[in-house]
């Protein structure tokens, strides 16, 4: 495969504008993710070390073969949500490197509210045993956790994506053969009771760590029963007389080793044969993306500067390089995988969308996972784009894509807006895994755009009653829908809502997607299959 030639000019004033904003960008998003990560009131700190047990970070890298790495899922989960009470949702999802075998892990954070799971917490449990599902990933559960928030049961209980969905989950991986080791620490109440009686092996540790459906006080209130947390859930009544859980242990590291044991004995799986060659190092400084992502997000930049900063070598075979312009499709090598990636250079047009559909259909047939790198405005709209058949060539694209058999992932490197999201695999066409960049942006439409689509159906609205929008009244709808939709369309705000798998520094792009396919390889690709395409 060809290098790509790079014209990016790094002594340019524009790079060097890029650069500063994009410097500024990453300080922000450092400081929001050590926040997410390690500040928490003293008080809870000071509780769990009365309790005698370690922080969650701590366990999870005792846990974890030193030197490997760990792909942190939604680090920055609910950052937006509930006046931030609940840092990362309340948990630490991610995959990494136990005794050699490559696991999901979910770990509970007693330092808020006792592990209780907030409803984003639930999202984001859900979220990561669905990636275990997709991918046939083992699970590591670090349970310590009060089960549901109470007073937000209402947005957590009963629905389908809701805490029913954990042990939902819990049982299909099960039934999979995906194996799953819960590590007990702390109090596991109600849901969080059900996490390790759904799992295929426990280890629970003595003093601190007990599981039960309701803890003492609920049982004194409803049966009027006196039981102290030892009878009722410790570690050795479940080890030795109810066999819901299987192993005690003294302390929590030793709880740990017991875990890394039993994870060694688990057979290691053979990966899906994947097209793969060494993996060689990007040509051009991943690092250069800071002075290429525009410091304004409504300046376009050349998104094959971008796949020359992520992929193996800078190499990279172009597909239809002269057809579709506004769409770059071709053939490179992330970490030695084959991929096919599909970039935005503009908007998407009759030409480009059928491109991609046929680009599709191509890594499909080869069984070559699909990398979509997205900064997209849109469908073109217009007379002349409808009568070529824009909405049956933009829904060719979408079909293709959603029937796809072959790992996606995606990336939001700036703005996503309208179907566009939507062709170029946005959360709802079940990426593998989806991550953003800080500068990023999604929503349905650009901010301005939705103020005036508001404001002129305001207009028309008024003048069938014999009135007019004044300017007063004009600018307020203005200001009111740019300044929500500046604030909701930003990376942090979607990625509170776990619209995707996390924030990433722009420079890691090709590690995480490195991991991501490495962890996609571990379930099969089928054969290829399409829907009805309307021609
Ligand atoms: C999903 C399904 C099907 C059902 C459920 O899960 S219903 C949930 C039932 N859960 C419980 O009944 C657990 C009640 N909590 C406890 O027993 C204890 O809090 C504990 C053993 C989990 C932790 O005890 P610890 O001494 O370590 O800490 P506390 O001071 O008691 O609590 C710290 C902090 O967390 C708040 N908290 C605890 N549990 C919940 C909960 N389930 N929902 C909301 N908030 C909870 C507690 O009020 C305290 O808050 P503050 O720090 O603000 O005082």
């Amino acid at each position: 495969m060809r290098r790509i030639q790079s014209r990016v000019n790094i002594n340019s004033p524009e790079y060097q504008e890029n650069l500063k904003a994009n410097e500024a960008r990453l300080g922000e998003f450092h400081r929001r993710q050590n926040a997410a990560r390690h500040e928490r009131p003293q008080r809870d700190l000071d509780r769990l070390a009365r309790q005698g047990k370690m922080l969650p970070r701590e366990r999870l890298e005792m846990l974890l073969d030193p030197g490997t790495p760990f792909l942190e899922l939604s680090t920055l989960a609910a950052g937006e949500h509930y006046d931030g009470d609940s840092p990362s949702a309340s948990c630490i999802t991610g995959i990494g490197i136990v005794a050699g075998r490559e696991v999901l892990i979910h770990a509970n954070d007693s330092t808020v509210k006792g592990g209780a799971w907030y409803p984003m917490t639930i999202k984001k449990i859900v979220r990561a045993m669905d990636i275990a599902i997709e991918n046939h990933l083992p699970v590591i559960h670090l349970c310590d956790s009060a089960g549901g928030f109470l007073p937000l049961q209402s947005e957590l209980f009963g629905d389908k994506y809701f805490a029913g969905r954990i042990f939902r989950n819990q049982a299909i991986l099960s039934k999979m053969g995906c194996k799953q080791l819960s590590l007990v620490f702390g109090h596991c109440t109600a849901g969080g009771a059900y996490v390790p009686a759904l799992s295929d092996y426990s280890v629970i540790v003595r003093g601190t760590g007990a599981v039960f459906l309701g803890g003492p006080p609920l049982v004194k209130a409803a049966t009027g029963e006196e039981v102290t947390v030892e009878e009722l859930g410790g570690a050795d009544m479940h080890t030795s007389v109810s066999g819901t859980c299987d192993y005690p242990a003294d302390t929590e590291e030793q709880a740990i080793a017991i875990g890394r044991e039993i994870v060694a004995q688990w057979s290691k799986k053979k990966k899906w044969d994947a097209q793969q060659q060494a993996p060689e190092a990007p040509y051009y400084d991943p690092k250069e993306l800071y002075g290429i992502i525009p410091a304004n997000i409504k300046t376009q930049f050349d998104m094959m500067e971008v796949i020359a900063r992520v992929v193996d070598g800078s190499r990279f075979h172009e597909y239809q390089p002269a057809y579709g312009k506004t769409l770059i499709c071709g053939f490179a090598h992330i970490w030695g995988y084959k991929v096919g990636v599909i970039g935005n250079n503009g908007i998407l047009f009759n030409d480009s969308s059928k491109k991609a559909a046929h680009f599709i259909q191509l890594c499909n047939q080869n069984k070559t996972p699909l990398v979509f790198l997205q900064n997209i405005t849109g469908y073109m709209v217009g007379r002349e784009y409808e009568r070529e058949g824009i909405t049956k060539d933009g829904a060719k694209m979408i079909m293709v894509q959603a029937g796809s058999e072959v790992p996606k992932f995606t990336i939001m490197t700036n703005g996503s807006y309208g179907a566009g999201n939507y062709g170029m695999c946005g959360r709802a066409f079940d990426s593998r895994f989806l991550f953003s960049w800080p500068n990023s942006e999604i929503s349905v439409m650009g901010g301005e755009q939705a103020a005036k689509t508001l404001a002129t159906i305001k207009t028309t609205q008024l003048e069938r009653e014999g009135k007019s929008l004044s300017e007063e009244e004009r600018a307020k709808i203005y200001s009111d829908v740019t300044d929500d939709y500046e604030h909701q369309s930003s990376a942090y705000y979607t990625s509170s809502l776990i619209w995707d798998d996390g924030i990433i520094d722009p420079a890691d792009t090709r590690n995480a997607l490195g991991m991501a396919i490495a962890t996609a390889m571990n379930a099969p690709i089928e054969d290829p299959r399409y829907g009805v395409l309307r021609i």
